[in-house]
């Protein structure tokens, strides 16, 4: 028999992505978008940021559930590119001219995407962390190219300016060492490999099964 609190769970999220990768398992929970500030200091690797940002965006949905049977699920998408310098970083574009240098420095080059993932879960306040990371590799992009689609506005809202669930698809050439729906921004099978160990029981019969 299991033992514990029966945990409702929550999703900390305002993407849509994660809602519908979630709603393709049978999780359909609540939403409360966390509102937190996902700046970094340095120059991290895109895994250690992602986890970090995920972390804060947990932390302050618990905040306000503490002792709750609540488990919170959140998550940060980074995009990552490395050169002799280190690592730079590329979150969401604030406006198009900051998309199209996203996509020029994406153009051609092979990019870190990692979605860090966070449970809190509220009842006594732990919290469980995890990352996966895809290796994204991109043909070159010729400016017309880059100015098509940033004409179709699917650059916004997204890490590193591109959707490869839509015609960035056409962009890419490589896909390694991670999942496309981590790159979509939750992998699916290690969030839910989370809320287990957080104790969350009501997980789609496969988990239990592996
Ligand atoms: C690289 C890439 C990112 N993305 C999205 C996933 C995330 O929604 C977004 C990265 O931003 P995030 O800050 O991770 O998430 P968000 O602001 O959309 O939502 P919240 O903070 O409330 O959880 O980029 C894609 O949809 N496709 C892609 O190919």
């Amino acid at each position: 028999m299991e033992a514990g609190p029966d945990f409702e769970l929550v999703l900390g999220s305002a993407s849509p992505r994660r809602r519908e990768l979630l709603a393709g398992v049978g999780l359909a929970p609540p939403v409360v978008p966390a509102d937190v500030d996902e700046s970094v200091v340095g120059r991290p690797a895109p895994e250690v940021a992602a986890v970090d940002i995920a972390r804060r965006k947990a932390r302050a949905l618990a905040a306000s559930r503490v002792g709750a049977a609540v488990v919170v699920l959140c998550a940060d998408t980074v995009v990552g590119v490395q050169d002799e310098d280190g690592w730079t970083l590329l979150g969401k574009p604030s406006d198009r001219d900051e998309a199209r240098r996203m996509l020029q420095r994406l153009s051609g080059s092979t990019q870190v995407v990692s979605t860090g993932l966070c449970v809190a879960r509220c009842s006594d306040g732990a919290l469980f962390d995890d990352v996966e990371s895809t290796h994204v590799t991109m043909r070159p992009l010729g400016p017309d190219e880059i100015d098509a689609y940033l004409d179709s506005g699917e650059w916004r809202d997204k890490a590193g300016a591109y959707g490869i669930q839509g015609r960035a698809d056409a962009f890419v050439v490589g896909l390694s060492g991670g999942g496309f729906d981590n790159v979509v921004g939750l992998p699916v099978e290690r969030a839910l490999a989370l809320l287990e160990r957080a104790g969350y029981r009501h997980l789609p019969d496969r988990v239990h099964e592996q």
